[in-house]
């Protein structure tokens, strides 16, 4: 995808993970909007992943990139936002699909899963992979649609 605005958010688990991506991004010529946090005192994951997911559902940011322990709980979160389809991650296959056939808006990590190459890896390919459309793009709407439930 062409480069534009990204949002990063984590929780305490992920700061030093999400600082690596974030400089990664950036490099990459991506504007990263840091939602943080800096200090590592407790923070909670669902306030981090709907704050990020509400950038990306706004059009603020093109894509976002959340981090957890495991990425789960804040995948969780950010799902619950309209039009947010995030997935969490920790082999490069899974990150490419997610925008292959998924059109994924968001990541997903675990710092307590994942190191940082890998983790660096992921995000290039999901940074790196473009959504296939065709009969992807009709399960897609059936997600927007709510016919997968
Ligand atoms: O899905 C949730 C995340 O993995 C959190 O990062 C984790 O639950 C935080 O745990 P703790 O409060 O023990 O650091």
């Amino acid at each position: 995808m062409t480069p534009s605005r990204l949002v990063l958010a984590s929780d305490h688990a992920a700061i030093d993970l999400r600082r690596a991506v974030a400089q990664h991004v950036a490099a990459r010529g991506w504007e990263v909007v840091d939602l943080g946090p800096d200090t590592p005192e407790s923070i909670p994951y669902p306030a981090q992943g709907a704050a990020a997911a509400r950038q990306v559902a706004s059009g603020d940011c093109a894509l976002g990139i959340v981090l957890c322990g495991t990425g789960q709980g804040i995948m969780m979160a950010a799902n619950k936002v309209p039009g947010i389809r995030c997935g969490v991650c920790a082999d490069t296959f899974s990150a490419k699909m997610i925008r292959a056939h998924n059109d994924a808006n968001m990541l997903a990590m675990g710092a307590r899963v994942v190191g940082t190459g890998l983790a660096l890896e992921l995000v290039d390919a999901f940074l790196d992979t473009p959504f296939e459309g065709g009969r992807h793009a009709t399960r897609v709407e059936m997600i927007e649609g709510g016919a997968a439930s």
